[in-house]
């Protein structure tokens, strides 16, 4: 428990002096609720001895005191603990979320979507809601009953005896319960997971559900997760349900032996019949708040999982931990003896090649022989696992991540937008730019008309993906955002899809825009781009098989002879 406790006060982070506050004021208000405690030792002493004036003002001011005090205490306490798991949770998911732009891509691949989702939402909300408040409560729940223990020790050793091991007891069975939830906690977390994976699944292949009519049998997988979460959830409420009722048991049971001996003690003559009396009314005000700590301690164990698992998305390493700020001298790019596996399956062997500044380099080969591994690698997606890319003579690993990345522009084939204005989407690639320099890059990437014909222009927001926008317009406002990026190496995947005869002139005008003397390695689909380039490299079996310029691969017989007649073959067809 106490581990738990500490761990919930690590977590807190900036917020460790608000909680000190809280807590400080829930103790506070256990030790104005014994004042009114005094009060109404006041009251059954004058109603066996008598009363005189000066002692029902003490009892009034003494009791409104009290209830006073007791007031703006649960007012600091509650609103700091509020406050707690707000902000704590917001410092966090924050946190995360820029550290994950600096996360090897491995991590992406290890951990699904769901998992981190289900992280940074319903466990950061667990304990958004939870934390502050089962740290206050225990401890507040505890000091409480330290103090009682003590006054009622001091007033007759007997029943302050009794009520220290009804207190024992009763952490006992708290003891017990967090045991108990040491295997089912970790499963309701996971079930918990597993049901925000598949529901996203369900989600994001829709589309496929609909054109398949895949109907009932779809949502077998999330409709089972939703069965598995709602039985480790039963189950995590089976287990605590017994222990809260012993819990309930142990403290009813104590309050009713505190009465029982007072009336005993009294009847034979060893108590005063005002103390009698007193422990009689007070009995069942004891343990108040140690009920409300017991009620909370459920949720101990699920809140030490939880942080637990936001804890290990927080300590990954990061990939720049040892990086320097580099401005390199030039943008020659070089592979040394460079080898990359995904797991045990080896994409590059020993690869060595070099790019020259300032030149088109086309890669070409068949499909997944590496050739967009090959491009991440130099954006450092991945990190090598033999040998060395260099930038300008450095390598990539001591360069930081920021400082290598302004470098570089990557214009994906699947391209992404997120759910924005058109304005904001292409800012992403400088977000000082300005309204009319994101409107040149438009212009540039052959997409001002288009956007101008949209109801909202630049202003208009697309839905998350760019769900409403053609892939050709999608294609061409990541042209915008690396024009206005205006980094010197492009890294450009050239969509072959979601382009139409009339798209395709409007996006090799974009894209000639974006590669003007910046040095560019591009994965080449398209006949007259790799006749172009200034080098072709073709990749199959994790190696560079050739190397050179289209007219003399062309007449070399291997691999990118085979590619090109399959391109004119394609080609012919196609104006057939
Ligand atoms: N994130 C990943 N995790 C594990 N394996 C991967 C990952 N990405 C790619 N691979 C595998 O690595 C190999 C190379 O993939 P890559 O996408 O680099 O090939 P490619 O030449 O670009 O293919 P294509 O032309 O079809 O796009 C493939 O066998 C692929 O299955």
């Amino acid at each position: 428990m106490i581990k738990t406790l500490s761990k919930i006060y690590q977590f807190s982070g900036k917020m460790q002096g608000t909680m000190k506050k809280a807590i400080l004021f829930s103790v506070l208000h256990s030790l104005f609720d014994m004042m009114s405690f005094g009060a109404l030792a006041m009251v059954f002493s004058g109603l066996t001895d008598g009363f005189t004036t000066s002692m029902i003002w003490m009892i009034f001011g003494i009791t409104l005191a009290s209830m006073l005090l007791k007031i703006y205490c649960s007012y600091i306490s509650d609103f700091g603990k509020v406050q707690i798991g707000y902000f704590m949770c917001a410092e966090k998911r924050i946190h995360i979320g820029d550290r994950m732009k600096y996360m090897p891509m491995g991590y992406f691949n290890d951990h699904n979507l769901g998992n981190l989702t289900s992280v940074v939402t319903t466990t950061m909300g667990d304990i958004e809601n939870n934390a502050s408040m089962v740290l206050t409560n225990i401890l507040g729940g505890y000091i409480h009953a330290a103090i009682i223990t003590i006054v009622m020790l001091c007033i007759d050793w007997r029943i302050g005896l009794t009520i220290l091991c009804g207190i024992l007891l009763f952490t006992w069975c708290i003891g017990r319960l967090q045991k108990k939830s040491e295997t089912v906690s970790p499963q309701r977390q996971q079930a918990q997971e597993a049901l925000v994976s598949n529901v996203l699944e369900y989600v994001q292949g829709m589309l496929i559900v609909k054109s398949f009519n895949l109907g009932q049998n779809s949502n077998s997988k999330m409709r089972q997760a939703i069965l598995d979460s709602k039985d480790k959830n039963l189950k995590l409420e089976r287990t605590f349900v017994p222990y809260n009722m012993l819990q309930q048991i142990i403290l009813y049971g104590t309050s009713i032996l505190v009465i029982v001996e007072g009336l005993y003690f009294y009847l034979n003559g060893t108590m005063a019949l005002s103390i009698c009396l007193l422990m009689t009314v007070a009995s069942f005000m004891l343990f108040s708040q140690l009920q409300s700590a017991g009620n909370t301690s459920a949720l101990l164990r699920l809140l030490d999982v939880s942080i637990d698992k936001v804890n290990e998305i927080d300590k990954t390493p990061v990939m720049d931990e040892h990086g320097k700020p580099v401005k390199p001298e030039n943008y020659n790019i070089v592979f040394d003896d460079v080898s990359f596996s995904y797991g045990e399956h080896q994409v590059l062997d020993h690869v060595s090649l070099t790019i020259p500044e300032r030149t088109v380099t086309a890669i070409v080969g068949p499909s997944g022989a590496g050739k967009s591994t090959l491009c991440n690698l130099i954006a450092r997606f991945w990190d090598v696992d033999g040998g060395k890319i260099t930038i300008g003579g450095v390598d990539v690993r001591d360069y930081t991540l920021d400082s290598l990345l302004t470098n570089i522009s990557e214009v994906f084939q699947k391209v992404y937008l997120f759910a924005d204005t058109i304005e904001n989407n292409i800012k992403f690639g400088n977000p000082a730019a300005s309204h009319e320099e994101v409107v040149k890059a438009a212009q540039k990437a052959c997409c001002h008309e288009f956007i101008m014909s949209l109801p909202d222009g630049y202003g208009t927001v697309i839905r998350e993906g760019g769900a409403t926008l053609s892939g050709g317009e999608k294609q061409r406002i990541s042209i915008a955002r690396a024009i206005l990026k205006d980094a010197p190496i492009i890294i450009l995947d050239e969509a072959t899809s979601s382009v139409d005869p009339e798209n395709e002139n409007l996006l090799m005008g974009a894209i000639a825009e974006l590669t003007k003397n910046k040095t560019v390695i591009m994965i080449a689909h398209r006949l007259k781009t790799v006749r172009n380039a200034d080098q072709i490299l073709v990749l199959s079996g994790g190696h560079i098989v050739q190397t050179g310029k289209h007219e003399d691969l062309i007449r070399q017989p291997g691999i990118y002879a085979d590619f090109i007649g399959i391109r004119k073959k394609a080609i012919g067809w196609k104006l057939k």
